[in-house]
């Protein structure tokens, strides 16, 4: 099975599945620094990032946004002084999809670079 950050994500649609919990047990052993945080009632991965200054914490922001808009799937970041917390999740489903696991492992991807 190719690793997860080699994967596309797929264009998102309303009525595509949320993980099942069976996939998670497969899935979260490859993005094993994110968590599972649920916020109104919606699933989501999240992880938080720690950095020297605020400026590498904005250029790694920074980062996250060119990925997601290479692969058409967005997070939310909050981006603070020495901190990044980036929290993944698909809007159209208001729960986790496999593209979330496929971004946090590619935002991962991004310190290796
Ligand atoms: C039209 C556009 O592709 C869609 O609205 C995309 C944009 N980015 C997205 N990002 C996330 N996280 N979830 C979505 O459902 C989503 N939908």
């Amino acid at each position: 099975m190719t690793t997860l950050n080699n994967q596309p994500c797929e264009a998102c649609r309303a009525d595509a599945p949320e993980v099942s919990e069976q996939e998670k047990e497969s899935l979260f052993p490859q993005i094993p620094q994110w968590i599972q945080v649920e916020e109104d009632g919606v699933e989501k991965l999240q992880r938080h990032f720690s950095f020297r200054n605020f400026e590498q914490a904005l250029a790694f922001t920074n980062q996250i946004g060119q990925l997601a808009e290479r692969e058409g799937h967005h997070p939310a970041i909050l981006t603070e002084y020495g901190k990044v917390t980036v929290t993944w999740w698909t809007h159209k489903i208001n729960g986790l999809h496999r593209n979330d696991f496929i971004c946090a492992a590619k935002t991962d991807a991004l310190l290796d670079q």
